[in-house]
């Protein structure tokens, strides 16, 4: 079983426009809605995948009420803790060009209490096989060290994690020793604290430097040039698939669901690597933070390159 934790779902407002001018006049030819998220995002995907999860997390007016209904039509079972305010709205800004400026709201005030109940309703579902996806930001009025907290806690009752976390919150989070974790470049380089494009030689060392604080799988994802894949007697490198590009948001999300539905289904090493970078580039190729078809990712997988790169 998986469940998605997405402390601060959204919807995805994608506007298009042929090129943003800063603090001018801006005219948007296209507009896409999306329930996303990132956990949200992945039990989409891991639904087109095949598969099923559990979405959980805190929603609120509206805009949750939407999330619900979108999940609701998807066969997406949810199980959201609902708080006052509104579910926020992040505005992805696409231009001509393929690039990405990414505005994302805050999120609403979480309370003690509705934080206690996510908690509880968490560590309810926690056991054996349960695989946990914890990703993206957190709300106001919850502190960063949560992440760590409800590895702790799932970890008790035998469950797994999968965490996709940036800055701060990833980096407390891996005390806990989360069992399968997905950076992208730049937050692995936040990481390791440089400030310079890091070679492929350091992400593999701090990858490998990972798995001796428990986690047993790294994905690192690294957009258009592909991704490494580290965990004890299996390195690969993939270059990214030849795909035509709309939107990359979400791709992260669509490498995490795979890693999940793997995880659940006990894909090998290799069909992993595979489907994690045909499921990633497939997203790439739809509109907004949309899922990619099961059919496209089957294709896709066909012209994955895995290269060793083990010393
Ligand atoms: N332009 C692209 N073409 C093909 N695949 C891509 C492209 N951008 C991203 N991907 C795929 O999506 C994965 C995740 O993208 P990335 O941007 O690293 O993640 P995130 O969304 O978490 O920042 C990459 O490892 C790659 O497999
Ligand atoms: O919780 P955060 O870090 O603000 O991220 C949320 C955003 O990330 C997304 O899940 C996309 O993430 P990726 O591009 O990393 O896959 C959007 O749907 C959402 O708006």
């Amino acid at each position: 079983m998986i469940v998605t934790v997405t402390m601060n779902p959204a919807i995805d407002k994608t506007v298009e426009i042929g090129h943003l001018i800063p603090g001018g006049l801006n005219r948007i030819h296209k507009v896409e809605y999306d329930a996303g998220g990132k956990g949200i995002n992945v039990s989409k995907t891991i639904r087109e995948l095949g598969g099923g999860s559990i979405a959980t997390g805190f929603l609120a007016g509206n805009a949750g009420r939407t999330i619900e209904s979108v999940l609701k039509d998807r066969g997406i079972q949810s199980d959201f803790v609902w708080v006052d305010g509104e579910t926020r709205t992040n505005t992805k800004v696409l231009e001509d060009n393929g690039e990405v400026t990414e505005l994302n709201e805050p999120g609403p005030e979480i309370t003690p209490d509705q934080l206690d109940e996510l908690l509880a309703r968490l560590e309810g579902y926690a056991g054996d096989g349960v695989l946990f996806v914890l990703a993206g930001s957190i709300p106001s009025g919850i502190s960063i060290d949560i992440y760590e907290k409800i590895i702790r806690l799932l970890h008790k009752k035998g469950a797994k994690v999968l965490l996709d976390a940036d800055g701060c919150m990833f980096r407390q989070a891996l005390d806990a020793g989360p069992d399968i974790i997905k950076p992208n470049r730049a937050e692995l380089e936040e990481f390791m604290g440089i400030d310079y494009r890091a070679s492929d030689r350091d992400l593999l060392k701090t990858a490998r430097q990972l798995l001796g604080k428990g986690v047993d799988t790294v994905a690192v994802s690294m957009g258009k040039s592909g991704a490494m894949f580290v965990r004890d007697g299996y390195e690969v490198r993939c270059p990214a698939l030849n795909v035509k590009a709309h939107s990359t948001v979400g791709a992260g999300d669509a490498m995490v669901a795979a890693l999940a539905y793997s995880f659940d289904t006990k894909n090998g090493d290799e069909n992993t690597t595979r489907i994690c970078m045909a499921a990633s580039a497939g997203a790439v190729t739809t509109i907004g933070t949309k899922p990619p078809a099961r059919e496209l990712v089957d294709e896709l997988m066909e012209q994955v390159i895995i290269e060793k790169i083990g010393e």
